[in-house]
């Protein structure tokens, strides 16, 4: 197997919505075909991957350095013994010359190409990705469904309490049991009255509602909300302060009884360990959100995995942010607690296959080989423009 060609765009995702931190008018995303020298059925077989959502594109670091990199190795370096793509060889190619520390767009760049090879490599063995992660890193028994729960509830211009109301019964009758919405991006007084309109649609059950602050909070502002919000018995209070501000989180977890989530704004292995080191973080009951997408691809997220167990923290733990096809395949073969789901935002990139159904909060997997995104017409139509 070689790879003959990579091709790589960028296409808009944005959108009016905004959270407590960012309006997404211009958020973008990079996407990434790479073309092998394996042809079936007339037609050379392709890997496909995008970068997420929430990080812009990061088309220049790809074109100047992961990319060049991957094409310039001699192609056996991808190979393993078997002579079958192994993605996470890549990694050390593309990361060369590049500085510890700081883990910012290039694990971004990285995790597009990572995704894209293991599009590839599953598609090569004639496998849907959540089989092919199983046998070689999992069990080999994959979960046959994903617990998701649906994400929204952003403030938009107009958008009072009864269209954040029709939002959330919308997810309910799409088979959602779990929603979550956006604070911290209004006052006290304003967001317990939008909780509170949630709730309303919850028959006033708290444990089927998360609340996402995006990073927004000092402490004071934390410690405040957190008070306010603990009687309602929430699924998860989201993101609360900076992402690296680990002091802050750990004590937050020391006055907020209920589960905290964060993560998504951390991109590697190193900042994974601080933060099960240093903040806080309670194996019993918070949950961690880190991206496989965002962070370096999985090919990272298989280390993270291993150092969160020899802290003694089940992968059931673990959600991953972002409500993409990649991550749905990677939280049943390696037996996660769920992932994310936008049922309104992000297209063409974000959400499952055409034909998913949701049904009591899971959905099953696509058994076409691969990701599956040629089962999400819009989006395989703009992906497949890339190279054809
Ligand atoms: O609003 C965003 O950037 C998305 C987000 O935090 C999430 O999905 O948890
Ligand atoms: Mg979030």
């Amino acid at each position: 197997m070689k790879i003959l060609s990579v091709h790589e765009g960028i296409v808009p995702i944005s959108s009016s919505i905004r959270n407590a931190w960012i309006d997404f008018s211009s958020m973008d995303c990079s996407i990434l075909a790479i073309v092998s020298d394996v042809v079936r059925d007339g037609k050379p077989v392709v890997g496909y991957g995008f970068n997420s959502n929430g990080r812009y594109s990061a088309g220049e670091i790809l074109r100047r350095r992961i990319l060049p990199r991957l094409l310039d190795a001699d192609p056996s370096a991808l190979l393993d013994e078997a002579g079958e793509l192994d993605p996470t060889r890549a990694w050390d190619l593309m990361m060369r010359n590049e500085k510890p520390g700081g883990h910012g767009e290039r694990s971004v760049a990285v995790g597009v190409v990572d995704m894209a090879l293991f599009d590839l490599a599953a598609k090569l063995a004639e496998q849907p990705l959540y089989r092919y992660l199983s046998d070689r890193y999992g069990d080999g028994q994959p979960d046959d469904s994903v617990f998701v729960y649906a994400a929204g509830g952003y403030y938009v211009p107009g958008k009072g309490l009864r269209e954040l109301q029709d939002e959330m019964r919308g997810f309910l009758d799409q088979g959602y049991r779990v929603v979550k919405m956006k604070i911290g991006g209004a006052d006290l007084s304003e967001d317990l009255e939008r909780i509170e309109a949630v709730l309303d649609v919850l028959d006033g059950d708290g444990s089927r509602l998360a609340v996402d602050v995006n990073g927004r909070f000092d402490l004071d502002t934390a410690l405040e909300y957190g008070r306010a919000i603990e009687p309602y018995g929430l699924f998860w209070y989201e993101e609360v302060g900076d992402p690296l501000d680990y002091r802050l989180n750990a004590t937050l977890a020391e006055h907020y009884r209920g589960p905290i989530a964060t993560g998504e704004n951390l991109f590697s292995l190193q900042d994974a360990r601080n933060l099960i080191r240093y903040g806080g973080m309670r194996a019993d009951r918070d949950y961690l959100q880190f991206d496989p997408a965002l962070g370096y691809g999985l090919t990272e997220y298989l280390r993270i995995q291993q150092m969160l167990a020899q802290h003694g923290w089940s992968s059931r733990r673990c959600i991953p942010h972002g409500g993409h096809q990649f991550s749905l395949h990677i939280a049943a073969a390696l037996k996660l607690g769920g992932n994310e789901s936008y049922p309104g935002e992000f297209q063409p990139t974000g959400g499952f296959a055409d034909d998913a159904v949701v049904r009591d909060s899971r959905v099953g997997l696509t058994e076409m080989p691969g990701i599956g995104f040629e089962g999400k017409r819009a989006f395989f139509d703009v992906l497949r423009r890339l190279h054809e």
